[in-house]
């Protein structure tokens, strides 16, 4: 089993402290490939990085390879985390580093002090990452800078991270979100293989449900921080996808909660 979350609730600590995800029953086996889905704000980051063990839960039990992270020493838990892949909906990646240094930074925690120095000046496995980015349609920029790449660009090169890297679980959230429709199904379909090549577990937000449906044997639905279905693609129908977003809509607010019209007409910013 990768993970089993038992009533499990999560509080962001900024913010209204209201719970992103309330008392959340879920279990994933090792090897299995699922699709997260569901509204703007309904708790798929949340949940990932959950996952991840990057964001303590306030309630409930969660389990990550058979343990509880949370009450693991801290180096403990730090080792779990290595096994753990979590690729961001936008990647942290240094600005000014090589693409080709930002991909081999995943191999870092197999690497002696002296090999990752070594690396910074001159990379030392250029054909892993070469490969690694060739499979997301990525070859040509193996020595260009990260911030002279596009948005998609930038997404791609944080999953070559993810097969140089050995994690035994891929949270991915939102890979496909800066990608037109061919490259989308390209990097749909290279994540899937390297996990199932390696028989890691897949977790995969995704706003294209379409894309969900075709890629993904078990749906979750998620919405509120709920889990409104977890089913296998086949029983899930449009019906229950069209309540999963419905009313998802701009809330019209005229002016700010804090501030009176008077004031906005007064030029209250200053
Ligand atoms: N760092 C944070 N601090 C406070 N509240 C947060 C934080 N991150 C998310 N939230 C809140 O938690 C809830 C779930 O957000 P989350 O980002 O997990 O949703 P999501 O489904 O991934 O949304 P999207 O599809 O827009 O990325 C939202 O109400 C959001 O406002």
């Amino acid at each position: 089993m990768s993970f089993k979350l038992d009533k499990l609730t999560v509080r962001h600590l900024a913010g209204s402290q209201a719970a992103a995800l309330h008392a959340l029953d879920l279990d994933v086996q090792q090897g299995e490939q699922l699709a997260l889905i569901g509204p703007s704000g309904a708790g798929k980051t949340t949940l990932l990085s959950t996952l991840a063990c990057a964001h303590q839960p306030a309630e409930g039990a969660l389990s990550v390879f058979g343990l509880d992270p949370w009450a693991l020493p801290q180096a403990v838990r730090h080792r779990l985390r290595a096994r753990l892949f979590l690729a961001p909906q936008t990647p942290p990646l240094p600005p000014r580093q090589r693409v080709v240094t930002a991909v081999l930074a995943a191999r870092l925690p197999g690497w002696s002090l002296g090999r990752a120095l070594r690396s910074l000046f001159k990379p030392v496995e250029p054909d892993a990452a070469f490969e690694a980015l060739r499979r997301f349609g990525l070859g040509d920029k193996l020595y260009a800078r990260v911030d002279r790449l596009s948005g998609g660009e930038r997404q791609r090169c944080s999953l070559a991270r993810l097969l140089l890297s050995n994690a035994e679980a891929f949270l991915v959230d939102e890979p496909i979100s800066a990608l037109d429709p061919a490259l989308a199904r390209i990097t749909l379909a290279t994540l899937q293989e390297e996990a199932a090549a390696r028989k890691a577990t897949l977790v995969c937000s995704l706003h294209q449900v379409d894309m969900a449906r075709v890629h993904f044997a078990r749906i979750v639905g998620l919405r509120d921080g709920r889990i409104v279905f977890d089913l296998p693609r086949e029983q899930v129908t449009d019906a229950m996808i069209a309540a999963l977003y419905e009313n998802e809509r701009i809330e019209a607010y005229p002016h700010p909660p804090h501030e009176t019209p008077e004031r906005i007409a007064v030029g209250a910013c200053f």
